[in-house]
């Protein structure tokens, strides 16, 4: 199937989504990184007069807030932008506050918990928003992501539909490129941008590349696979439903 085929059909598939969901369109978070550059590509694709770009900034670096307008503008979507800094200091602080009250502040923990609840609060957000329009909240994870369980669960992880899912980063940036996204988003070095200088492939400990080849059964160095292998099976909670007990006999 040629590109234009690909990206039909998964515009296609979006729009069916929404219409058995009894939605009347979708939004997704612009983060001003690739992945939900293409999404927002794709979703005014699926509805070109229901669709919406939520910027979110949460202390964020102020050049992400420019490309997140770069990609909306370029995409043509519709957007609005709320700043959750003040909601974060207020729940984050309050959280440290108590916890330090009963002497039980772990310090080598905040900085973890601190770039989740940036992530959580982004999806209540999501969902607060979509509630407003009556849209599905469309996630951006690659293939790369969810194969790694590299997300926030119930964070970024907590949306409707993955339309990407099964697109390898080298692929995510060849559709971004063919859809129209601008050059200035492909080229950025991916990042979670959770925290000043945070980059996927150094908390990863391996590349997008790797993981991709990887993906694609072709061999890496053992000590990517490795790695690889246990961030897979140290995250598939985040890719199933939360467990219950067996039914009593
Ligand atoms: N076996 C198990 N069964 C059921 N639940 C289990 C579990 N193990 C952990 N858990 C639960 O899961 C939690 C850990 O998962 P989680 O809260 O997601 O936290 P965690 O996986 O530790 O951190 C999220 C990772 O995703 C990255 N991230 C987040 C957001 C966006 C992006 C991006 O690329 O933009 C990347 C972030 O930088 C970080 O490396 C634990 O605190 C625990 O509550
Ligand atoms: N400031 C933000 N405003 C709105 N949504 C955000 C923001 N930051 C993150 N998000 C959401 O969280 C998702 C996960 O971030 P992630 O970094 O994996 O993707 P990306 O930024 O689109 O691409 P890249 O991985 O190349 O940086 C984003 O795609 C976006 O939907
Ligand atoms: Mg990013």
């Amino acid at each position: 199937m040629n590109l234009q085929k690909k990206v039909d059909f998964t515009v296609d598939w979006l729009r069916a989504l929404a219409n058995n969901a009894g939605a009347d369109g979708l939004l997704v978070g612009v983060s001003g990184g690739v992945d939900s550059a293409l999404v927002a590509f794709l979703i005014k694709k699926a509805f070109p007069e229901n669709s919406l770009g939520v910027i979110l900034p949460c202390k964020s670096n102020p050049q992400d807030q420019v490309d997140a307008k770069t990609v909306v503008e370029a995409a043509d979507l519709k957007h609005i932008q709320i700043d959750l800094s003040a909601a974060h200091d207020e729940i984050f602080g309050g959280v440290q506050q108590a916890a330090k009250e009963k002497g039980d502040l772990y310090e080598d923990r905040q900085r973890l918990g601190d770039a989740n609840l940036r992530a959580r609060l982004r999806m209540s957000t999501l969902y607060t928003v979509a509630a407003n329009y009556n849209y599905l909240v469309v996630g951006t994870d690659n293939a790369a992501e969810w194969h790694l369980g590299y997300f926030t669960k119930y964070g970024d992880g907590g949306v409707d539909c993955v339309p990407i899912a099964n697109l390898t980063k080298g692929e995510v940036r060849q559709w971004a490129e063919w859809i129209g996204v601008p050059q200035s988003i492909i080229q950025k070095a991916p990042s979670a941008g959770l925290w000043e200088g945070q980059t996927d492939e150094e908390e990863m400990g391996t590349t997008y590349e790797k993981v991709d080849l990887y993906l694609k059964g072709k061999e890496i160095p053992e000590q990517d696979k490795q790695i690889i292998e246990q961030l897979h099976k140290r995250s598939a909670h985040k890719r199933q439903m939360p467990p219950k007990p067996p039914l009593f006999k």
